[in-house]
């Protein structure tokens, strides 16, 4: 499908004009872009572009000067991030907060927890539909582990995983809260070659299974590789979007961006 078709189909996200000023300097100047649902898509640009504030945005952690955010149609730039993240938009951050002193498999399961608040009543009751809530999270926790590859690292301590696998599992705890739309924050930053072969994987995986991916990453290599579509953000505004190979030719973006990034990911 063309990237024209696309952008016509129904977003699953679609930020409208969003501005945001911090006393006086402008982060974002205006941003408009749509995520087509099922797609991975990658905003991208030099440090300091606006791509952390737009992220910020996004997931209600911060309230834009102007413009709106939609997920699925739906006006979310007034929600919580807990409202927005229980409507499917999850986030995974630089640094992922797991449970060093748990197990791989605990670390999962409280994050489905965290999101099934219901069934904490019929748990504490000890009420046989919460045995039988407890059988289907043991097996969606399997699944999801099997999903990522850290099975045989189920009851391993999260803090005795290697750098690669924490991203993994970072994943996992994401994949727990059942997403609609994830959205990585640099996952491959500190990744090496194999690792992030192992994450694009995972990634394209969870794209194929029909989650849309939105994706903020310095990695020229993998945004070229597992991107749909590419959105380039310089000084806080939009300077080009459209498919890898348009975006890699394109004179503003190697002028602005790609000259130094390629450079960076080849480093
Ligand atoms: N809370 C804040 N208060 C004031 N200025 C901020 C705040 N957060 C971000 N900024 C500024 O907004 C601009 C955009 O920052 P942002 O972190 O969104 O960029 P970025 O594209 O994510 O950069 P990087 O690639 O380095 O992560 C920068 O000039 C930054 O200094």
């Amino acid at each position: 499908m063309s990237a024209a078709l696309e952008l016509e189909a129904a977003p699953a996200l679609e930020v409208r004009e969003v501005a945001v000023h911090f006393s006086g300097l402008v982060a974002i100047a205006s941003m408009s872009f749509r995520v087509p649902e099922g797609r991975i898509v990658s905003l991208i640009g030099p440090n300091g572009a606006g791509k952390t504030t737009a992220f910020n945005v996004i997931t209600g952690f911060l309230r834009p000067t102007k413009g709106s955010v939609l997920f699925r149609g739906t006006d979310i730039t007034r929600l919580t991030p807990d409202r927005i993240a229980a409507l499917g938009v999850v986030r995974t951050f630089q640094r992922t907060s797991i449970f060093a002193g748990c197990t791989v498999f605990d670390n999962v399961l409280t994050a489905m927890h965290l999101q099934g608040k219901a069934e904490t009543w019929a748990a504490l009751l000890r009420l046989p539909s919460a045995r039988r809530e407890t059988e289907r999270q043991h097996v969606a926790v399997r699944e999801i582990l099997e999903f990522v590859g850290l099975t045989h690292r189920a009851d391993e301590l999260a803090s005795n995983l290697a750098y690669g696998e924490q991203r993994l599992l970072g994943i996992a705890i994401a994949l727990a809260a059942s997403p609609k739309l994830i959205l990585f924050d640099e996952p491959a930053a500190g990744l090496n070659p194999s690792e992030t072969e192992e994450f694009m994987a995972v990634v394209k995986r969870i794209r194929d299974r029909g989650v849309t991916v939105l994706l903020v990453e310095h990695d020229m290599r993998m945004v070229m590789s597992i991107s749909d579509l590419v959105v380039v953000l310089n000084h806080g505004r939009i300077i080009a979007e459209g498919p890898p190979e348009a975006i890699q030719s394109n004179p503003d973006v190697i002028r602005a961006y790609l000259g130094q990034g390629v450079k960076r990911a080849q480093a």
